[in-house]
């Protein structure tokens, strides 16, 4: 006979951990009125204070769980696919990218261009890529005059697209249709506002004239890609490696795919790298002893003997590359790095508490927090580009951080590609203006752009005048 149980006699059951803490907030809006008037940044701050390092802010009906720190970053940044994905929040790109390519494809398509993205910016790859840099970079300040006045910001924006041109794009853009191709390119990426976030196919006079530069640009490198495969010519860039990929049935990529897998990698590259180099410059401007340390060390390797100059040789430049990267740590180039939850999971706190975070919540991990880690990083609003020499080296976090403690590029899965050509030709531009000119910053040191960017905010006046 059956013998009903009493619920004394099931196993015990463990608790789920409660869900994270929540911010008070207004009902409905939640803490939208605070981020209006103290910014988003301050918001995250302070709630990293109380609350400690996972916690969730609500505001108008969206949920989104923080997690703060190595710690609480690990199932974050190194979980497969199938528990934290990424393409939901990367979905706004399809209409820029185009059909066929990055988030519109399945996750091995998408893998396998991935790998046509690793395999052109590897450092084999990157060797070929410094003299074309290099030549770009004196061409350019070669016509700027004795002395003057300039927009750094403008300027540093002009000579990587000019850089992309020829490292990316190929030489017949470079040299035919380089104020054609820019422009389509400033449309494509212009179209994207606020609306498109949730819109992104809405007809509005940006984003119409996004499709219309999308298919230009298609149109423009099918012709570039059929007028070499037609001459048998092989070019040295990435135009050239992608259109050379082979996906592992062997099929050959498509005009539409090439073009947005470049539109991709100037999407990833371009802004983010103007960004780095313009806040590099505006913190060595700003701190005489670096600056001077940076000024030695480039006498050091390169005045007298600029031919000299190599793959090798910008990578010994060793105080370049940290002051390159501790600007990176004090102005990422994005707030926050975003994934959705496919799956509920739990995960621990610094503070010790262990949290339930649901299936489906948006997660970030906010660098401008994460940055300043007073635990992580001494005197982590100090601009000191030796934290990360031999001895110190704060970006390792100390024990059990593992990758997680400097996610300035991201970290596990997802972590840039590309970090090696961004040092690369940011090293090739700050390396001249050091060595040629003396540099001097005439606008406040500035703020921000705004929530969405973190490049600096209006123009950013630098007088110069050339070296003896
Ligand atoms: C200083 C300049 C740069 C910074 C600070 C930067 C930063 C980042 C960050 C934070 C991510 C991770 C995004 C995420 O996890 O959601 C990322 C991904 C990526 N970056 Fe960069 N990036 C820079 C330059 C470049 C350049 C020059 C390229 C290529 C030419 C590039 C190509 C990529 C690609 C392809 C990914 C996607 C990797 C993936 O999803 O698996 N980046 N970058």
């Amino acid at each position: 006979a059956k013998v009903a149980r009493s619920r004394t006699d099931l196993p015990p059951k463990t608790a789920a951990p409660p869900p994270p803490p929540e911010a008070k907030g207004a009902p409905l809006v939640g803490v939208f009125p605070a981020v209006l008037s103290r910014g988003l940044q301050a918001v995250i701050r302070e709630q990293h204070r109380e609350l400690g390092s996972v916690f969730t802010l609500r505001s108008l009906g969206l949920a989104v769980t923080f997690l703060v720190g190595p710690e609480s970053s690990g199932h974050f940044f190194h979980a497969p696919e199938s528990e934290i994905a990424i393409d939901d929040v990367y979905k706004v790109t399809v209409p820029i990218f185009g059909r066929g390519v990055g988030y519109d494809v399945d996750l091995d398509t998408r893998n396998e261009q991935h790998r046509f993205f690793a395999k052109t910016l590897r450092p084999a790859k990157l060797r070929r890529h410094v003299h074309p840099m290099v030549h770009e970079v004196e061409d350019f300040f070669g016509k700027w005059g004795n002395s003057g006045v300039v927009d750094l910001k403008e300027e540093v924006d002009h000579l990587l697209m000019l850089i992309a041109s020829r490292c990316l794009l190929g030489k017949e853009v470079r040299e035919n249709m380089f104020d054609e191709v820019s422009s389509l390119l400033h449309e494509l990426i212009g179209g994207l506002h606020l609306v498109s976030m949730f819109f992104p196919y809405l007809p509005t006079p940006a984003h119409r004239r996004r499709d219309r530069a999308r298919a230009r640009l298609e149109e423009i490198f099918s012709e570039i890609a059929g007028a070499r495969r037609g001459s048998g010519r092989v070019e040295d860039d990435m135009l050239q490696e992608l259109m050379d990929s082979r996906y592992g049935d062997g099929r050959a990529t498509t005009g539409a795919e090439v073009t947005g897998m470049l539109v991709a990698l100037l999407f990833a590259g371009q802004h983010t790298s103007s960004t780095v180099t313009v806040w590099t410059a505006l913190r060595l401007l700003t701190h005489p002893t670096h600056l001077h340390t940076a000024m030695a060390e480039q006498e050091e390797w390169l005045v007298g003997k600029e031919e000299q100059i190599d793959y090798d040789v910008l990578q010994q430049m060793g105080f370049l590359h940290r002051c390159i990267k501790e600007a990176m740590r004090l102005h990422p180039v994005t707030q926050m790095i975003l994934r959705r939850a496919r799956r509920g999971f739990a995960v621990r706190a610094k503070e010790g508490g262990e949290y339930s975070v649901p299936a489906g919540r948006l997660l970030a991990s906010p660098l401008v927090v994460n940055n300043l880690l007073p635990y992580v990083y001494k005197d982590p609003h100090v601009f000191d580009p030796d934290r990360f020499a031999a001895g110190r080296a704060e970006d390792k976090g100390g024990a059990g951080a593992g990758d997680l403690a400097y996610v300035a590029f991201g970290a596990g899965k997802h972590a840039c590609m590309g970090e090696g050509y961004a040092y690369q030709q940011i090293k090739v531009i700050l390396s001249h203006l050091l060595r040629k000119f003396e540099l001097k910053l005439e606008s406040p040191f500035p703020e921000p752009e705004n929530m969405l960017s973190m490049r600096p905010r209006g123009e950013v006046m630098v007088s110069y005048r050339r070296s003896e």
